[in-house]
């Protein structure tokens, strides 16, 4: 672990300066797409500006015979497209692949400008990070970039999820984390085979009515599905938290139900994560909606804020508000909800019109 005094230090000679805060950019959707992929290539630049986050994704999902298509098709598309306030990210193959290091080193030389965030996969530990750090240095000094590339971790082992804090404080560089729930599944020999979202047999029923075999058996005692992610989310969040990063939710494989997926990324939202990936099109809208407030709780944290500014503005104290008391803790809750709607109002019309009214 570096000493605090050189922490924020550049890793390499000539390479940018590291930042000391992330900044809070909305990535409510971080869109997925295949650069090798003629047909979804084709589409990204008519999703410029409808999604937060571009994502080319180079790891899995992406056949190994086209993993240098689509590196090459993702410098391709970075060149050729104007991004405008959309943010352009990549997911490049793991550290332990035959392509990781070219993913790197071609991205940040030929890229590196208009390349906002890479996605490392399987990130197990701190000695990761401190890899990709310093080549990161690197290629930004020879590529004479004057703005540094964050990184951005995902949980897919165990051991990263046990080695989480250590990830998130590994580097100034880090942007963020998410959550990688189809490997993390494997590797935690988990019995699902899905990619994020429930399961219908981990739940808890409902006491029986009685001792009585026939109360036992009954079918009319209720079952209540439980959340697989609860506490990965819940470690993931608090690890991001405290060294001021951001959490993610992961991806929704079951494309279909647009319904769970709206659930589960909403849980997530609740629990403090900012975005969630979009594999599909019509993904991106529900974690655009999902992830932004709705305009009730946006107009419920101003008349709060408002309560306490006509209280004395120091956001001490306590009040009635609709029967229910808000005091300094309140008030805070109040307030990270209008400062995400100020800052999504920002760079939304619809919402900067919705949050107004
Ligand atoms: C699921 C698939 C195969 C269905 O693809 P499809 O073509 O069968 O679907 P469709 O409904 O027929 O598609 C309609 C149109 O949308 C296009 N399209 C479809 N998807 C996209 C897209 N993403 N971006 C842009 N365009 C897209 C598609 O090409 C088609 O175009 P067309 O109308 O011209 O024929 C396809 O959507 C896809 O490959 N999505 C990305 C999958 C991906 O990136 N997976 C990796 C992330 S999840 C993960 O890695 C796990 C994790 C974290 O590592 C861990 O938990 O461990
Ligand atoms: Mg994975």
């Amino acid at each position: 672990m570096r000493s605090a005094k050189d922490f924020f230090r550049p890793l390499a000679v000539g390479a940018p300066a590291p930042l000391t805060e992330i900044p809070a950019r909305p990535s409510r959707a971080i869109h997925f797409f295949d650069p090798s992929n003629p047909k979804m290539a084709a589409k990204v630049p008519d999703m410029v500006g409808t999604v937060d986050v571009l994502l080319g994704n180079l790891e899995d999902a992406v056949k190994a015979d086209n993993k240098a298509a689509a590196r090459e098709g993702l410098v391709r598309i970075a060149k050729e497209t104007d991004f405008g306030a959309t943010q352009l990210w990549t997911r490049v193959n793991s550290l332990d692949s035959p392509w990781g290091l070219d993913d790197l080193t071609t991205l940040v030389t030929e890229i590196g400008d208009v390349l906002d965030v890479v996605m490392v996969p399987k990130v197990e530990g701190a000695e990761d990070i401190h890899y990709v750090d310093r080549l990161l240095a690197q290629l930004e000094a020879k590529a004479g970039l004057t703005r540094p590339v964050l990184v951005h971790a995902i949980l897919e082992t165990a051991r990263g999820v046990a080695n989480v804090e250590e990830i998130c404080a590994a580097s100034p560089r880090m942007q963020g984390i998410s959550l990688g729930p189809a490997d993390l599944a494997a590797d935690r020999r988990m019995k699902t085979t899905r990619v994020g979202g429930g399961h219908p047999g981990y739940l808890v029923r409902q006491d029986p009515a009685d001792g009585s075999a026939e109360a036992i058996e009954s079918p009319s005692r209720a079952v209540y599905q439980q959340d697989l992610w609860h506490y990965t989310i819940s470690r993931m969040v608090d690890a991001c938290v405290m060294n001021g990063i951001y959490p993610y939710y992961g991806p929704f494989g079951d494309i279909a139900d647009v319904v769970a997926c709206e659930d589960q990324f909403r849980n997530a939202f609740l629990l403090g994560c900012v975005g969630a990936w979009s594999l599909h099109p019509k993904q991106v809208a529900i974690a655009s909606r999902v992830f932004s407030p709705t305009a009730d709780d946006v107009a419920h944290a101003r008349r709060v804020v408002a309560a306490f500014e006509e209280m004395g503005g120091d956001g001490t104290g306590a009040v009635m508000l609709d029967g229910k008391m808000e005091d300094d803790a309140s008030l805070k809750q109040c307030l990270v909800m209008v400062r995400l709607a100020d800052q999504l109002a920002e760079v939304d019309p619809t919402l900067k019109e919705l949050y107004a009214s």
